[in-house]
């Protein structure tokens, strides 16, 4: 099996946020590269509800691009994730963001695993807390490979004034 770096987002606004984004830093604990603070983030995607609490994590290891995908399925599945409207508030979402095996992005258009993630690059509770963990971050996008610091600067700026950190999960980093 190959080894793959993830970019991975998790987000929660039902129920223990912290909690739930707890889970996803213990489950990947092997994993972990980088782990950003909890931020408090506005819904995106037009959908009335809660505040979310996001992060952003780094993981590396032994597995697939969809072996990601299952574990963060897993998460969703083990918090009771229910999904009634699209965007809409969930006890906690583990989205793949990119996945690079050595300097190879991985691309994929299977609609189980579109990669990188076809709305990153518009996310503000994406992008700023991965920017915190890996400041020279770049995503690649169907107009070319950007900075992520350039992304942030295209998003408007009352989206990322809302984007505030709340917390610091505890890592137990075992790596
Ligand atoms: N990069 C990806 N990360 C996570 N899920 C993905 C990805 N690409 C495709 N999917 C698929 O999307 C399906 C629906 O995911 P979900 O309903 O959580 O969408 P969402 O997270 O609410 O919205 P969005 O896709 O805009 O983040 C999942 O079952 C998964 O198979
Ligand atoms: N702030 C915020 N908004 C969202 C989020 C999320 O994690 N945080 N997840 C969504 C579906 O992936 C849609 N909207």
């Amino acid at each position: 099996m190959t080894t793959t770096r993830a970019v991975l987002s998790a987000g929660s606004n039902i129920g223990d946020r912290l909690g739930h984004l707890n889970s996803v830093v213990e489950r990947f604990a092997d994993d972990l590269v980088a782990v950003s603070p909890v931020y408090s983030t506005p819904p995106w995607g037009g959908v009335e509800q809660e505040d979310f609490y996001n992060i952003t994590l780094i993981v590396e290891g032994r597995r697939g691009p969809y072996e990601w995908l299952t574990i963060g399925a897993e998460l969703e599945q083990a918090a009771d994730r229910t999904r009634e409207v699209r965007w809409g508030p969930r006890t906690l979402d583990v989205d793949v963001i990119t996945v690079s095996e050595g300097d190879e992005v991985v691309r994929s258009d299977d609609p189980r695993l579109l990669l990188p993630h076809p709305r990153a690059a518009e996310r503000a509770f994406v992008l700023i807390p991965w920017l915190v963990i890996e400041p020279d971050a770049t995503l690649w996008t169907p107009d070319g490979t950007q900075p992520v610091a350039a992304l942030v600067d295209r998003i408007d700026p009352s989206e990322c004034a809302g984007v505030v950190p709340v917390a610091q999960l505890p890592v137990a980093r075992r790596r």
